[in-house]
């Protein structure tokens, strides 16, 4: 997304520089000319006195002639500086970004903008830009990312929330927080991701690894959870994986733990069974939090799962992962600004300092600088 904005930007400047030199060279020619006219109608005496004229010379060659040294002679000695650094501006009409905005309506969708969204800042744009006059590219740069960014910052701050989940986490224990979304999202990364801020902000956590559908995601989380020291409790393949859940909520409130993280199976839209799963894990789990993840990666799928949890199983956050290998950067656009939910963190990368937490601010920065 950054290529299209950058890409906007930079034709816009030149069409403004491109534009602007005509119209000021148009202007000096202009004001030349009729400087020049108004010396060629000084009486044949004085002329005499400025110019020496070759003998054997035509009449019209000698006007012609005279006429282009006093041409030379009103360029040189008439136009100071400060009137060309005057005349060096432009005003961006609605007809100098038409073709523009069309291009960039192109490049954000191809970006995985949302229509809606596209809509909203091709029109904020064109109402921030139209009538605005531009005296340097530097400052037609900075109008352009400024413009740009307020409006990608109204539209990730819409369903924006500041929730401190590590002060809520401390407010009823066990605090249950389970996961979920379709195959490869990154769940499983994520929850040790989680797991590492919570143990950071003073708190105890246990994992149950409630995905007994995928054998290896149980070797997976054994694998994070003694990296970080963090108990978990594992199901078997193919069991029952409310159980699980239903097991590590016991164990917390034994060993007074303050956060239980469940990870669930990845499922895609179309399995019923997994999602009638995931229903009855809930179910019994009463979580206090559910989060939908989400892979940046995914393009405007993303948002149909979205709707389908939503529909299906309900859900108070998004974590949005692979943000840091997204270079188009539109889905979090789509996200924020259509789900009526927020998104808390997004996923930067493998390591487990990697998730961060979200701010519209610093995400506007990100897709426009
Ligand atoms: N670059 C990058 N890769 C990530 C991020 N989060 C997860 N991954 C990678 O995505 C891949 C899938 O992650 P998992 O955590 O196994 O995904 P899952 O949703 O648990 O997968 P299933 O259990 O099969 O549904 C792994 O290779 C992760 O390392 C991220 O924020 N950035």
């Amino acid at each position: 997304m950054k290529k299209a904005f950058s890409s906007f930007t930079e034709k816009l400047s030149r069409k403004v520089e491109t534009e602007g030199d005509n119209a000021n060279q148009l202007n000096v020619r202009r004001e030349t000319e009729e400087r020049a006219s108004e010396q060629s109608q000084v009486p044949s005496e004085a002329k005499a006195q400025d110019f020496t004229v070759e003998q054997g010379e035509t009449k019209e060659k000698q006007e012609k002639s005279q006429g282009q040294r006093s041409l030379e002679e009103t360029e040189s000695k008439e136009i100071k500086p400060g009137i060309l650094g005057f005349l060096r501006y432009k005003e961006i009409k609605e007809d100098d970004i038409l073709d523009l905005i069309e291009e960039l309506r192109v490049e954000l969708l191809e970006d995985d903008v949302s229509l809606e969204v596209t809509d909203k800042i091709l029109d904020d744009l064109r109402k921030e830009l139209v009538g605005k006059k531009i005296s340097r590219k530097e400052n037609l740069e900075d109008l352009v990312k400024n413009s740009l960014k307020k409006s990608l910052r109204e539209i990730l701050s819409k369903n924006y929330s500041n929730i401190d989940i590590f002060q809520i986490s401390k407010d009823k224990k066990p605090f249950v927080i389970v996961f979920f979304g379709v195959n490869g999202v990154g769940k499983t990364t994520t929850i040790a991701k989680f797991a590492y801020l919570l143990k950071k902000n003073g708190l105890s956590v246990i994992i149950a690894a409630s995905d007994t559908f995928r054998a290896a995601a149980q070797e997976q989380l054994a694998y994070h959870a003694s990296k970080l020291e963090v108990p978990l409790v594992r199901g078997k393949y193919g069991g029952d994986p409310a159980s699980v859940a239903f097991d590590a909520i016991q164990s917390a409130k034994s060993r007074n733990i303050d956060v239980v993280l469940i990870d669930t199976a990845g499922r895609m839209h179309t399995d019923k069974d997994l999602t009638e799963e995931l229903r009855r894990v809930v179910r019994i789990a009463k979580p206090n939090m559910k989060i939908l993840v989400l892979d940046s990666l995914a393009g405007n799928d993303a948002l149909a799962q979205a709707e389908y949890f939503e529909k299906n199983i309900g859900y108070d956050a998004v974590i949005l992962t692979k943000v840091d290998a997204d270079a188009k950067g539109g889905v979090a656009l789509s996200l924020a600004y259509k789900l009526g939910k927020p998104v808390i963190f997004v996923g930067m990368g493998q390591d487990y300092d990697s998730l961060i937490k979200f701010n519209p601010d610093w995400f506007a920065d990100r897709l426009v600088s």
